[in-house]
């Protein structure tokens, strides 16, 4: 029985897609936090908007907190568990920290779909916090209208090592982790049932060996492209850092068939959402209304957009002073 499930069939958006789009976020939780413990302690809270809270505990350490969990953005179980917990764990990552304890979040629809369903879901995520030398130690659970899974994590940074959104300088190149498409190839997948394995490679690869390649590098500022796509966190990194972002369209990796899928219609509505989002303050230059959906994509599991560069990651634009256009596309 388990095999003919389409898990994508049970979601409303796909994964990071399904979002609350990034402007209606920050309305919602504007003025809420943070609140109580020493105003010291807090290293990183809701100012900026970035991967995960930081908690000083003492001089050398920094405590990482995140949580992250989604609707199915593929219809295997086993590798929309991987997917969700790579990129829960990659908020941790983002922060140039390591994680090291994880609890499932899950969500599931027990009356409609199967236990052994959540249990390969769970097995997914557990093989990839495994890799990531993470404890996976609990979790919970509720009864729910649709299946949603991820993980609430909790990690370890250096305070010096701390990569931000608003430590950017200018001058400083960008590199960019993993290409961009998954979102798009999601939608055909959930659309057609056709599969894209170098999408799901993607989505399931950690990005600690990016994390570690950034702070070896030196990076302080950087992020994880997810669903607010990639021009949707850069220009929370150029408001942060008070700059500009400028994006070189051509130099920005794609994963085989988002193109394709792009021309094809197979755009979410997260991504259409993201690109008006960041149009006000946008300089799309020459690019067309497909480079402009693609670099939009909303992305899920996606890499690190970080201020350096980083042995085998294309540099895909830099950093510039603050000028009339908070990003700029050439
Ligand atoms: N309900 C909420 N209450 C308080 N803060 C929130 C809430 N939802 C999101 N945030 C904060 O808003 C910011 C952006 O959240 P968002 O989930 O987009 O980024 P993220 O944690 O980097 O996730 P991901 O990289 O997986 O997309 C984060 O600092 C997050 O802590
Ligand atoms: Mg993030």
């Amino acid at each position: 029985m388990t095999e003919t499930v389409r898990l994508t069939r049970y979601a409303r958006g796909g994964g990071c897609a399904c979002k609350i789009p990034p402007g209606e976020l920050e309305a919602m939780v504007a003025g809420l936090g943070p609140v109580g413990g020493a105003a010291a302690d807090l290293l990183v809270g809701l100012d900026h908007g970035d991967d995960a809270a930081v908690v000083r505990l003492d001089e050398r350490t920094g405590l990482v907190s995140t949580a992250d969990f989604f609707t199915p953005v593929v219809d295997d179980a086993y590798d929309w568990g991987r997917i969700a917990a790579a990129n829960a764990l990659s908020d941790v990552y983002a922060m140039g920290g390591v994680p090291l304890v994880a609890l499932n979040l899950l969500c599931w629809p027990r009356d409609v779909l199967p236990l052994e369903l959540a249990r390969e879901v769970l097995r997914g995520g557990l093989d990839v916090t495994r890799q990531a030398g993470c404890h996976l130690a609990g979790g919970h659970s509720v009864d729910d209208d649709g299946p949603k899974y991820g993980l609430a994590v909790t990690g370890v940074v250096r305070p010096e090592e701390l990569i931000t959104l608003d430590a950017g300088r200018p001058g400083v190149p960008l590199s960019l982790t993993k290409p961009l498409g998954v979102g798009v190839l999601n939608t055909r997948h959930k659309a057609t049932g056709e599969s894209f394995p170098a999408a799901v490679a993607a989505m399931t690869t950690l990005n600690r060996d990016a994390a570690r390649a950034a702070v070896a590098a030196g990076v302080r500022c950087g992020t994880d492209v997810t669903g607010f796509g990639l021009l949707g966190h850069a220009s929370k990194l150029a408001r942060a850092s008070r700059l500009t972002v400028a994006i070189e369209a051509a130099r920005v990796p794609l994963l085989a068939g988002a193109r394709e899928a792009v021309r094809d219609g197979y755009v979410s509505g997260g991504s259409h959402r993201n690109l008006a989002w960041v149009t006000p303050w946008t300089d799309f230059g020459r690019a067309g209304e497909a480079d402009r959906l693609l670099l939009a994509d909303a992305q899920t599991s996606g890499g690190l957009l970080v201020a350096g560069e980083l042995p085998g990651a294309p540099v895909i634009g830099e950093l510039l002073p603050r000028s009339e256009h908070l990003v700029i596309v050439r």
